[in-house]
């Protein structure tokens, strides 16, 4: 390892986020020795032993920049010098307006770039506890399946309820997706929280028809089966929705659904049969989710089940719920901005494990946390992104963008995220406007050019942070049209 005067920082994991972090600190001209523990040690889901390899499906989803949250984050790492998006446009396959790849030929020129980079030594071992303190400067971005002796030293440092190795899901939606003409704000006997003024739950109302309905409807749902290696993780509080409907028609009344405490304002006088409570998600007050509404449902049956409950007839999802083994840390609480664990400023979170949820996600949490170490060892200041672009909001979404809740102190209200316009701070009062020429401007158009607007003040507020041009190409267009 030559051309370096620093001393190297270490990255524990070779997915994602690790050769993204790997690559953005050798890049800055920081020495790395990655850690990687397959070929010695294999995980449940991966196959092989390169680095960066797609696990499941190999599409890193929507490439759209102009109005996709993904698209736009895919281009604020094409201009932030990512390896994992320039290994994944060169091995790209057809595949409409996503961004598929050959899953060999990306995880082999991931591999090769990491290996042949003069500043980057790759170590084949497991790292089974926290590091010493010769190490120095850390990344950790070990996955949802990080290995079971470094989770329980993760465990052992955080607190025993800072770690999951679940996530049970409930859907989040976007708060302007519920109808309020049937919906009313109100917290369960009016009582007022830390922070709260006693509404702060958005109430959806069911009639015992509305309610028989749904819940034949959560019982005939098509449902998605554990995987051998994940174990069947039912515990208290966290029962998937369609199985407590299964063990007795009334289950949901005197569960997540009971309707005490709480007086419809748009009809006082006549009592709901049960109630769906929706909780704020987000500091921001735009996305909520489905409080007690974790599930096993498949995506397809899930949006068109709960659609059915009154006030949520057109409801847009910001993400499905689930159940799934995976590994994740609570990060608003452990981590600062700059994804260090606040107990031990020297050691870093990345990818996965911080709480995003996706292959593009945790390579770009892998970008941010490589950017700030490589900072922190050049002795340079840690610039971070602007909360407005893509990797800011998803950034401020894992180290505090969360809502502490009135009823469940903290931990269990911090869920794993895709990155969505739901995390973005809103646009400026005004700023959309009916363009000239447009006879109809409906509340379709209205939301296609709010997530136009979104994007494209992403994207510049990105350039202007790295101190880069947006390129002309397609891919980082900025140009606002809405069509009517
Ligand atoms: C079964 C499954 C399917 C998924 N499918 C998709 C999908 O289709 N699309 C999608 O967008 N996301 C999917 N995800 C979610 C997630 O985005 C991916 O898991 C993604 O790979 C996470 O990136 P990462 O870098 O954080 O972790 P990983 O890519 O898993 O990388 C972590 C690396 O750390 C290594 N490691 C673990 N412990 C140690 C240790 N103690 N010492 C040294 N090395 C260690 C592992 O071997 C691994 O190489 C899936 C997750 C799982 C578990």
């Amino acid at each position: 390892m030559t051309k370096s005067t620093h001393s190297p920082v270490h990255v524990v994991g070779g997915g994602l986020a690790g050769s993204e972090a790997s690559w953005q600190l050798a890049q800055a001209g920081v020495p790395v020795i990655l850690h990687e523990m397959r070929g010695v040690r294999g995980t449940d889901a991966h196959k092989g032993d390169g680095l960066a390899e797609l696990v499941c499906s190999n599409s890193f989803r929507s490439d759209d920049a102009t109005a996709n949250a993904v698209g736009v984050i895919h281009a604020e790492m094409r201009l932030a010098g990512s390896l994992i998006m320039a290994c994944a446009d060169k091995h790209q396959v057809p595949a409409g307006g996503a961004l598929a790849v050959d899953r060999d030929g990306f995880s082999d020129a991931v591999t090769k770039a990491i290996e042949e980079h003069p500043l980057i030594t790759v170590v084949r071992e497991e790292v089974a506890g926290l590091p010493p303190a010769d190490w120095g400067l850390t990344i950790f971005a070990t996955g949802p399946l990080t290995s079971a002796s470094l989770a329980s030293a993760i465990q052992a440092e955080t607190g025993k309820d800072s770690l999951a190795f679940f996530d049970a899901i409930a859907p989040i939606v976007h708060r302007d997706s519920i109808d309020m003409d049937i919906c009313w704000y109100q917290s369960r006997y009016d009582k007022v929280g830390p922070g709260g003024n006693g509404k702060d739950y958005i109430n959806c109302p069911l009639d015992k028809e509305q309610y028989d309905a749904f819940v034949d409807a959560l019982i005939a749902g098509d449902t998605v089966g554990f995987k051998e290696w994940e174990g069947t993780p039912y515990f208290d509080g966290c029962l998937p929705i369609e199985v407590m409907a299964e063990r007795g028609r009334e289950t949901l009344r005197h569960g997540p659904m009971k309707p005490m405490g709480l007086t419809n304002a748009h009809n006082p006088t006549v009592k709901a049969y049960a109630v769906v409570q929706l909780r704020q998600d987000n500091a921001l007050g735009t996305l909520y989710n489905m409080v007690g509404f974790q599930t096993k449902l498949k995506y397809g049956a899930q949006a068109e089940i709960f659609r059915m409950i009154p006030g949520l007839q057109n409801a847009e999802f910001a993400r499905l719920g689930g159940l799934h083994r995976n590994t994740y840390i609570h990060s608003p609480t452990l981590l600062d901005y700059t994804l260090r664990l606040k107990s031990r400023p020297t050691l870093r979170f990345a990818g996965q494990i911080t709480g995003c949820e996706g292959y593009v996600e945790s390579a770009a949490i892998g970008l941010l946390a490589g950017r700030f170490a490589a900072a922190e060892r050049t002795g340079h200041e840690i610039s971070t992104p602007p909360a407005t672009t893509a990797l800011g909001s998803l950034l401020n979404h894992i180290t505090g963008g969360h809502l502490v809740s009135e009823d469940e102190p903290g931990k269990r209200s911090f869920q794993p995220m895709n990155i969505n316009f739901g995390l973005f701070p809103e646009l400026e009062p005004g700023s959309i406007v009916k363009p000239e020429g447009v006879k109809r401007f409906r509340g379709k158009d209205k939301t296609i050019m709010k997530r136009q607007l979104m994007a494209r003040r992403a994207l510049q507020d990105c350039a202007h942070w790295l101190g880069v041009n947006l390129p002309a190409s397609d891919r980082a267009r900025v140009e606002v049209s809405v069509e009517a």
